[in-house]
């Protein structure tokens, strides 16, 4: 597991291209293996895993505990086909775009088939593991043809559906010939938020806005890479090709609607 410090407001204008990458994006992540990021931005670890036969959730060196969900919460998001999460001898089985929510003190946490996306942060209190399908869960529809956005929210791991100490998490799936997520876009400074691009075919990108609002930066993201965004940071996109992405967010509250938005006429 990868160790990556947090960015600062004042660092960002020094960095070039490969440094902004190094720092902020995530690539490799659906091996054979459960592996990732330790992020020391709110603490999120962000990893992921494409099973060929049974895979396990360790207790990775930079966590120091005996096992991986000792003292965090797990967010699981299957983006591939269907596959099963095993928690302490319960199987679930997760549909593509499902939800497993694992909360603190699972011990056996495997993978087999799917290909799943898994976020965690430090957990204060044990709430119970619990599966979100897809398809019952109540979509918000957002944005315009006209804007190239028209997309669709699927919220998980939130104050009115799965409850977690901190996580907040869910699915957003653009319509096709809609382009721009979260445009108009926002911060919001009590939180660290991680988008996962999926869905996106081979050969085209994702162009990643982050940074501050009136000094932003770019980063050309693929299929099945992540970028995390520290709590100054806007966090919006324009893919060549329609996509969908995980987002997820930990820190100090856990209100989705605490944004601070940004008018698209003051994005430097
Ligand atoms: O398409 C969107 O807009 C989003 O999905 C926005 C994210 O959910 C987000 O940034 C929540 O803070
Ligand atoms: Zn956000």
């Amino acid at each position: 597991m990868e160790i990556r410090h947090a960015t600062a407001p004042d660092q960002i204008h020094h960095f070039g291209t490969a440094e902004l990458r190094a720092r902020h994006l995530v690539e490799g992540l659906f091996g054979p293996e459960v592996d990732g990021v330790y992020t020391h931005q709110d603490r999120m670890v962000v990893a992921g895993v494409r099973p060929s036969g049974k895979a396990r959730l360790t207790a990775f060196d930079p966590l120091r505990s005996e096992h991986f969900l000792e003292r965090r919460e797990l967010g699981v998001i299957n983006i591939g086909e269907t596959g099963t999460v095993e928690v302490d001898g319960v199987p679930y089985e997760l549909d593509p775009k499902d939800c497993l929510y694992v909360g603190r003190g699972a011990r056996e946490v495997t993978f087999e088939r799917g290909t799943f996306y898994l976020v965690s942060a430090p957990a204060h209190e044990t709430f119970p593991t619990t599966h979100a399908r897809l398809k019952d869960v109540d979509p918000v529809r957002l944005g315009s043809a006209g804007g190239s956005n028209d997309r669709t929210i699927y919220k998980y791991i939130h104050l009115d559906g799965i409850r977690s100490c901190q996580l907040v998490m869910g699915v957003t799936v653009l319509e096709p010939g809609s382009m721009w997520n979260t445009m108009p876009c926002h911060t919001h400074d009590r939180r660290t938020e991680v988008y996962l691009y999926f869905d996106l075919p081979r050969e085209e990108r994702v162009v990643h806005l982050m940074g501050r609002p009136d000094e932003t930066r770019n980063l050309i993201v693929a299929n099945e890479q992540a970028v995390i965004s520290p709590s100054w940071s806007v966090h919006c996109g324009f893919g060549t090709r329609s996509y969908a992405f995980v987002w997820a967010m930990a820190g100090e509250n856990q209100a989705f609607d605490d944004m601070d938005q940004v008018a698209i006429t003051e994005m430097r």
